[in-house]
């Protein structure tokens, strides 16, 4: 068998004709469901299952071992000349003979309700599967399906919750949760990628290696079934078009579906909020570029480089990479020869789809009357060069005029070879994830776009956005990788861009090993740290957190305390009015800082600030299994951290937040460093302990994955911000307590008008 069972179609028939087995089966299992009859309808659903990935299979192997190889040569033996025309005749004839054959009757008498291949598609034959096992007793069979379905859509909160339950289970652990239908390469590019990390090279090419390996028979796949029924979309025109049109349009549907496929290869299906492996191909010679060179095989390690280069010629690392190579080395290398063609042919198809739309627009829009006054040169559609695209043989393209391989999608800044050559590679944006995740996330589901579900958050300000808190498995299972180091104190960076009075610059991404992120410190004297610190411990338990008193994990007890309260407890005396407005007035200190440090155009606003203790209820770092166990568990702050390691944006996450920032209040602890995490979450790469007046900034996406080691002794305290660019999301609440504190000063200056020398609190504050 081919590739995985990750397949991806549109198939559709409307002739009457014979249901297809899978249809078949289908239909008797949700029969059988319906009565309770779950032997019999796992039976049937499993069956359907296992018919309808035979169906696709065959259209697979019909379209690419059987009719795949119809030249010239072979159009002759059928004596009808060899023309285009011919050249369809011939592969349409082999197709239909081919399937007549695999499904051992007439290919089209075949027939398939377009809904019941949605359904499929959704995957709930895995969710009655799910029930029907788990009616049966049958829990590991069940949980497996369950996680497949919910894998289909991991936002939907009833299968979120029936997970939660399985894994209340006392027979159920880690390794039953698997997607029956995860693609076999990436399931090796996973693994890849972890080897990798924990550099056991040799062991990482093999993986990568099978990776690509079942990447091209992915590839052919999602290809090969892009041969679909014709689909006209919502742009039926008035009459319906002629051979040629039919054609060019059909052409156009092909092409489009045939360049999808490089995305689908980097999802794995179903998951719609997945992030994606941005850059999934090129990436692959990137990383073993790099392990081939480790372990002493620089020529292969010089053809992995000219792979990559092949896809990103411009790639501005990649040739810094290069002349780290002995020249001669270098220079003998050939890319793999598999990849430059398939860029080849990518690019040819990338032209025409281009050609099509700028003759005709927007491909599923163009018009048939315009598109008869425009026809299509003979040499791109007749005869023998449309065979060689149909056939799919690449010929040679003018190399001058190639699109380039996505641009947007080109890993930005991988590391290099030489001095940044000992940085953990590659690590999250390093990778160029988010920009294109992002896009992906925002054709599917732009949370943003959706006001109604975002002002649900509001009312739970506060309420840190991973999924399930308390769940003491996932997220928590983490390992030092072999180059964790925890920076304690070290010399100033030579900070490039500015700093803040007073604050010196300590750890870049290249300390941390990640991008957007960085250590400061100096930014509270000691004093002011005290103050802070005396205000936090009027802290109340469980506060933003909706009363949770352990909302990150068991061994610890969280206490937290509000602007606002600080700013009501000043007003009744409780609390001295300079410390409020202190942690008042740090705020835009800190938020220019991060938006200068991070060359932001636009401003920052606060989204939620908080002043937290944490108090450790037990001194276990480790779980039975050796795994550290964490104060807080890897999280990103922006999304919606799942088990299966995705992370969708959107409510209940709080997507808007852009960056994050945490100033640290004191030093007097035990563990408790936070640490940012590898693109997996399974590895802590680098930490940092709390100390006065120390800043760590960092993206509040996935790039910055971190968490905070297990707190075993005395009390951490810390004021995290979380800032947005988008003015509308600012906290209310600090508006309220600027008035409080506003009021506040007044009264004291009014009290004290006759002593000229006294200033304004806020300006006593100096920052
Ligand atoms: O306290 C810290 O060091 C980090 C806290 C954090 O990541 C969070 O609250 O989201
Ligand atoms: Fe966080």
């Amino acid at each position: 068998m081919r590739g995985s069972k990750c397949l991806v179609t549109i198939i559709s028939a409307t002739s009457a004709g014979d249901y297809s087995p899978y249809d078949t089966h289908y239909a008797q299992g949700i029969h059988a469901y319906e009565n309770e009859n779950w032997t019999e309808a796992i039976t049937e659903f499993e069956r359907a299952i296992e018919e309808r990935n035979r169906y696709l299979e065959a259209k697979v192997h019909c379209s690419i071992d059987s009719c795949g190889n119809i030249t010239g040569d072979s159009l002759k033996s059928l004596s009808i000349g060899s023309g285009f025309s011919q050249y369809v005749i011939a592969r349409g004839l082999c197709l239909y003979k081919c399937m007549s054959e695999a499904i051992g009757k007439k290919y089209v008498d075949w027939r398939i309700l377009p809904s019941v291949d949605e359904e499929f598609q959704a995957r709930l034959p895995y969710q009655y599967l799910n029930v029907a096992y788990f009616k049966s007793g049958n829990i590991r069979k069940a949980l497996e399906t369950a996680f497949t379905f919910f894998n289909a859509d991991p936002s939907d909160p009833e299968m979120q919750d029936t997970l939660a339950f399985y894994q209340e289970m006392e027979e159920v652990d880690d390794s039953m949760f698997v997607d029956i239908e995860n693609p076999e390469h990436l399931k090796h590019y996973e693994i890849a990628q972890s080897v990798y990390q924990l550099e056991d090279y040799p062991q990482a090419i093999s993986e990568f290696e099978q990776s690509l390996h079942w990447y091209w028979d992915s590839m052919d796949e999602c290809r090969a079934l892009c041969d679909a029924p014709f689909d006209f979309g919502d742009d039926y025109p008035d009459e319906l078009p002629n051979y040629h049109l039919f054609q060019t349009k059909m052409v156009a549907q092909l092409l489009e579906c045939r360049l999808k496929c490089v995305k689908q290869m980097e999802l794995p299906c179903g998951r719609y909020h997945r992030r994606s492996n941005s850059d999934l191909l090129p990436i692959h010679y990137h990383y073993l570029m790099f392990a081939y060179h480790e372990i002493g095989d620089d020529p292969k390690a010089a053809s992995m480089a000219k792979t990559y280069l092949t896809f990103h010629p411009d790639n501005e690392p990649m040739q810094i990479n290069i002349q780290f190579f002995d020249q001669e080395v270098y220079e003998a290398a050939q890319p793999e020869e598999k990849a430059v063609k398939f860029h080849k042919k990518l690019m040819r198809e990338v032209k025409m789809l281009e050609y099509l739309e700028h003759h005709f627009g927007p491909t599923y829009g163009f018009k048939y009357d315009y598109a008869l006054l425009t026809p299509f040169p003979d040499e791109m559609f007749f005869e023998a060069e449309d065979e060689r695209l149909m056939n799919e043989d690449i010929g040679d393209i003018d190399e001058n005029s190639q699109t380039p391989w996505d641009p947007e999608n080109e890993v930005k800044d991988p590391p290099t070879f030489g001095p940044s050559y000992d940085t953990p590679f590659p690590t999250g944006a390093e990778i160029g994830y988010e920009s294109v995740a992002e896009k992906i996330d925002d054709l599917l589901f732009d949370p943003l776009a959706e006001p109604d579900k975002v002002k649900q958050v509001d009312t739970v300000h506060g309420k840190l956005p991973y999924y399930s808190a308390g769940d003491e498995k996932f997220g928590y299972v983490v390992r030092d990788s072999p180059k964790y180091s925890v920076f304690d104190d070290g010399p100033a960076v030579n900070a490039e861009g500015p700093v803040a009075d007073g604050a010196v610059l300590k750890q870049n991404s290249t300390h941390l090993a990640g991008p957007t992120r960085f250590v400061m410190d100096g930014l509270l004297s000691d004093e002011q740290c005290e103050s802070l610190y005396k205000l936090a411990s009027y802290g109340i338990v469980g506060d933003g957190y909706e009363g949770d008193k352990k909302p990150h994990s068991k061994g610890e007890e969280f206490a937290g305390i509000s602007l606002l309260t600080a700013a009501r407890l000043a007003d009744i005396g409780a609390v001295e009015t300079a410390a409020v407005q202190l942690y008042h007035d740090i705020n835009s200190k800190l938020a220019k800082i991060v938006k200068e440090y991070f060359k932001l155009e636009t401003d920052l606003y606060i989204d939620f600030i908080h002043l937290v203790c944490r108090d450790p209820k037990d001194e276990k770092t480790t779980d039975e299994d050796g795994n550290i166990i964490l104060s807080h568990p890897v999280h990103p702050d922006n999304c919606l951290y799942l088990p299966d390691g995705t992370c969708p944006r959107r409510p209940p996450a709080y997507v808007w937040r852009e960056y994050s920032a945490v100033l640290y209040l004191n030093e007097d602890i035990e563990g408790g460093e936070i640490f940012f995490a590898d693109p997996s979450g399974k590895y802590a790469l680098a930490g940092v302990k709390p100390k006065c007046g120390r800043l760590v900034g960092f993206c509040a996406g996935t790039d910055c994955l971190h968490g905070v080691k297990k707190l075993t002794g005395g009390k951490r305290c810390a004021l995290p911000i979380w800032y947005t660019t988008r003015k509308e999301k600012e906290d209310f609440t600090l508006e309220d307590a600027r008035a409080i504190l506003k009021r506040l000063n007044s009264s004291s200056a009014s009290n004290t008008d006759s002593d000229s020398s006294e200033k304004m609190p806020s300006e006593k504050t100096e920052l």
